[in-house]
């Protein structure tokens, strides 16, 4: 019997020296971007931003970090939903999952309160690591943008939105499961960033849900590998046309950890749907809204339970 292909995600070629905005392999690299966050809600980017000596650096100052002792690591905490040390002891987590955030990460002040609470004594290498990275996936967070932006015809106002940016960097281990443990790493859910980049090592554990209800894993990474993921506030944004998609992590392999960064982009303030992704033929269905607020709303039991966020947070209502 033959067997179906295995469905795979979108792979889009991001790398920067193919990327020179107006000509034609931009307009159709901006075509492709915008349609595979249409249809799957994400695909995955290959983008030579990182350097691969700078990926090798970044898990292994994961690796590190996750050693420190939990006294040290549940310090970092924020008055931001799921900014700060998020695992093992509290409830509804998964057993095998622990994350650690960095609010404002491409930002040297950031990474240095981060380092301060981690590490009192200092660690500049730390430092130095981890901005850069956010520094280079930001450029490709940002290259992303502004060819959706482009695509829907509405680039002006993508630096107004860009200034508001800021970039949360959430570092996440998962440990492999015991004999008979549950191998759920991270519950099905959606982002409430705008845009979520994912890169991860070489255990596989990704998976994300497709408009049909399969699953498909993410079971393809390299160092130059990164899952481009749209979030709650994006999909708003766009009056409905970008999708973001519910995804998961199940350890399926073998004890060996997980490791995982995500750069997470929210904005200050409130985003506005533009007016021209509105017409008679594709009614506004989002109000302006604050996207903080979205994800304080999705910390509520309300919003936690809603089937959407950014429906339940800021829909229009139909009378
Ligand atoms: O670890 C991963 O690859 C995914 C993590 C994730 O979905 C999240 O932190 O929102
Ligand atoms: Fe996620």
């Amino acid at each position: 019997m033959r067997s179906l292909p295995i469905p795979n995600l979108p792979v889009i070629d991001l790398s920067k020296e193919n990327l020179n905005p107006g000509t034609g392999s931009w307009l159709s690299t901006c075509r492709n971007v915008t349609q595979a966050l249409e249809e799957y809600g994400c695909f995955v980017a290959v983008y030579d931003g990182v350097a691969l000596e700078l990926h090798d650096e970044v898990f292994s100052a994961v690796e590190k970090l996750f050693d420190l002792p939990l006294e040290i690591k549940k310090k970092n905490t924020s008055e931001k939903p799921y900014f700060g040390y998020v695992g093992r002891h509290q409830p509804f987590i998964p057993p095998l999952y622990e994350g650690l955030g960095i609010d404002c990460a491409n930002t040297l002040e950031g990474t240095q309160n981060f380092s301060n609470i981690m590490w009192p004594q200092g660690n500049d290498s730390f430092c130095k690591t981890v901005l850069s990275y956010t520094k280079q996936v930001s450029e490709l967070e940002q290259t992303v943008k502004q060819m959706v932006f482009e695509s829907y015809g509405v680039e002006k106002y993508y630096e107004s939105l860009n200034e508001k940016s800021t970039y949360l960097l959430r570092m996440m281990k998962y440990r492999g499961p015991e004999k008979n443990e549950n191998n759920v790493g991270c519950e099905s859910h959606t982002d409430k960033s705008f845009i979520t980049i994912l890169h991860q090592n070489e255990v596989n554990g990704l998976e994300i849900k497709a408009k049909d209800g399969s699953w498909i894993g993410f079971d393809d990474p390299t160092p130059s590998s990164f899952i481009v993921m749209a979030g709650d506030a994006f999909l708003a944004w766009s009056n409905g046309r970008i999708h973001s998609a519910v995804h998961r992590v199940v350890m399926n392999g073998g004890s060996k950890a997980r490791y995982s960064v995500g750069v997470f982009t929210y904005n200050e303030g409130i985003i506005h749907v533009p007016e021209e992704l509105a017409d008679d033929e594709y009614p506004l269905q989002f109000k302006s809204f604050d996207h903080f607020g979205l994800l304080h709303y999705y910390a509520t039991e309300e919003g936690s339970k809603a089937d959407s966020t950014a429906k339940g947070y800021c829909a229009i209502s139909n009378p």
